[in-house]
């Protein structure tokens, strides 16, 4: 493999996960209970005969009419939505590799399954629209509050069946192609170099970084996804933001939307039936986001007119939308998509990143020096080939993934019945893929309790290619990933190439939010190399 990154595609300690028992069916991952189908075999008549029924999914009961949605409430219940990543732990120790949480009021049952030879087989068995059980509030502020607006090109959060694939092909291409993503390195290393000079001026007589570093994190990462998917500096880096001023609502708006999300959903969900005051605000603060994306892509059109384009070359990936589509409402709903989703799992992750970063101080020297020999110069400009090299660098993001993986878990509901680690599944059945705790056991990685990036650069050791997927994988694959990617590797080129991360406190416990993050003030030092 050499040293190019092995390419498939908590400090606290949660999810090492040794030898899962199997309280219902022995060990599960003894070789004659791994799974026997190939992973893009085509399921037959005898494979469901042999199945057993679904009634038999190991898994905690419900009870009559609270069902298991109790078990989610904080407080009265056992699981705390925070507890999230431990509770689908918890579930692989009791019940074992498949474990089926059922009787949750107002949504189907939810499949939760770790193994990885079965997660690589549903995913490549999916087929052209697969479905990501994400986000009910969000299909009902689209396909229902604002139909009007939406209509029939909806986007593709939130979204599913031909109505994703269309939008999807609309706007796949230019987003993903390197040849887009490389016109980016100088706008996203001018953002993070003004974010380093915020740092820089925040640090107090220590070095340390103010207590409400994660939200200056997000305000560099809504200065990133502003200049891609709106053609503008915001001005979230400005060092006096006043809480009603544009840019913070605009981070505040972002948070609200995503944290919210998994309270609404797993939570009773009444708003399905009546308006909560939650549930008003949620439509409130999206209706601010589609105001904002519709006045920003009407001022690129503006400017698009005037432009003088000689080649596709000339044009930034919104103007190529723009241009190619002949729609801004396509280019309004893609930017709205890309925002939603685009800003708090990058900083969500880059927040973990830069605390493994500063508690890792080996690691972090190897990176140091890696970075200063792709970088001898620190104040010339980044190239997408000096990116290139980078290879520890890129290893170490990988890992950090893999044991504090950001976003807990993928999904897919079933469009049809399957037999999964030997059991029929009912179409319909929402199946839960948690990378959190695939990727942390020992049945798919080697040493998995040890933060080792070299194992993404050697292919010595067992490292299962679907235990850990941050950015899942198929035909849904996350739309953002090459600019996540970009945007992380200049903010950590540019911030060891000067500076070393130390971390002074009270070691941080992972908690999850909606994403899976340091829990805690991130008190970073920063100290001139
Ligand atoms: C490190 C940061 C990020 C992580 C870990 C992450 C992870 C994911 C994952 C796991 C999915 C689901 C994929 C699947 O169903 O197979 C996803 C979807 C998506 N992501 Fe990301 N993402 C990140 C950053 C971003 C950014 C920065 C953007 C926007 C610029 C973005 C835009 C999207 C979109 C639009 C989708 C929906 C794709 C679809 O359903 O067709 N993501 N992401």
């Amino acid at each position: 493999m050499g040293r190019s990154l092995r390419t498939f595609a908590v400090y606290t300690q949660p999810f090492v996960v040794k030898n899962a028992r199997s309280a219902a069916t022995g060990c599960p991952f003894s070789k004659r209970q791994r799974s026997q189908i190939a992973p893009t075999a085509e399921l037959n008549e005898e494979i469901f005969a042999n199945a057993k029924p679904y009634s038999e999914v190991p898994g905690p009961k419900p009870i009559p009419i609270l069902g298991n949605t109790w078990r989610m409430v904080p407080i009265i219940g056992q699981f705390d939505i925070s507890e999230f990543a431990k509770v689908t732990k918890h579930f692989l120790d009791k019940y074992g590799r498949i474990v089926r949480l059922g009787g949750l009021i107002g949504r189907p049952d939810l499949l939760f399954v770790y193994d990885a030879d079965e997660i690589e087989r549903m995913y490549r068995r999916e087929g052209p629209t697969p479905f990501r059980p994400a986000m009910p509030c969000l299909v009902k502020y689209k396909a229902e509050v604002r139909k009007d607006f939406f209509g029939e090109l909806p986007g593709v959060v939130g979204v599913h069946g031909e109505k994703w694939r269309q939008f999807r092909s609309k706007v796949q291409r230019p987003i993903l192609q390197p040849q887009t993503v490389k016109k980016y390195v100088a706008p996203i290393e001018h953002v993070t170099e003004d974010f380093l000079k915020y740092m820089v001026n925040a640090r107090d007589e220590n070095g340390d970084l103010p207590h409400e570093f994660d939200n200056d994190i997000h305000r560099w990462s809504l200065e990133c996804i502003g200049r891609v998917a709106l053609d503008v500096r915001l001005g979230c880096l400005s060092s006096q933001l006043s809480s009603n001023s544009e840019p913070q609502r605009i981070i505040d708006a972002a948070k609200f939307a995503l944290r919210n999300v998994a309270v609404l959903e797993l939570k009773a969900p009444y708003w399905r039936y009546i308006p909560t005051p939650l549930w008003t605000k949620y439509v409130n603060n999206m209706n601010f986001f589609v105001e904002l994306c519709s006045r920003y892509i009407n001022e690129a059109l503006e400017r698009l007119k005037t432009k003088k384009v000689t080649s596709e070359n000339d044009l930034s990936l919104l103007e190529r939308v723009l241009q190619s589509e002949g729609d801004p409402k396509i280019a309004t709903v893609m930017a709205l998509d890309l925002i939603l989703v685009g800003i708090d799992t990058i900083s969500m992750a880059v927040c973990s990143i830069l605390y493994q970063t500063a508690t890792r101080l080996k690691q972090q020297e190897k990176m140091a020096e890696e970075i200063e020999r792709v970088l001898p110069d620190p104040s010339k400009p980044i190239s997408y080939s000096d990116l290139d090299k980078l290879h520890y660098t890129k290893a170490f993001v990988r890992e950090v993934f893999r044991m504090y993986s950001t976003v807990i878990g993928n999904g897919r509901t079933l469009q049809e019945d399957d037999v999964i680690c030997g059991y029929h599944i009912p179409k319909g059945v929402q199946v839960v893929f948690p990378t959190i705790v695939t990727g942390n056991m020992e049945q798919f990685v080697s040493d998995p309790e040890e933060f080792k990036p070299e194992r993404w650069l050697k292919s010595d050791g067992k490292l299962h290619p679907f235990a850990s997927l941050p950015y899942g994988f198929g035909a849904r694959i996350c739309l953002g990933r090459r600019f996540a990617d970009l945007e992380i590797q200049i903010l950590l080129a540019k911030l060891l190439r000067r500076y070393r991360l130390e971390y002074h406190f009270e070691p941080l416990d992972y908690a999850v939010t909606f994403m899976y993050a340091p829990d805690g003030p991130l008190r970073l030092r920063m100290i001139d190399r």
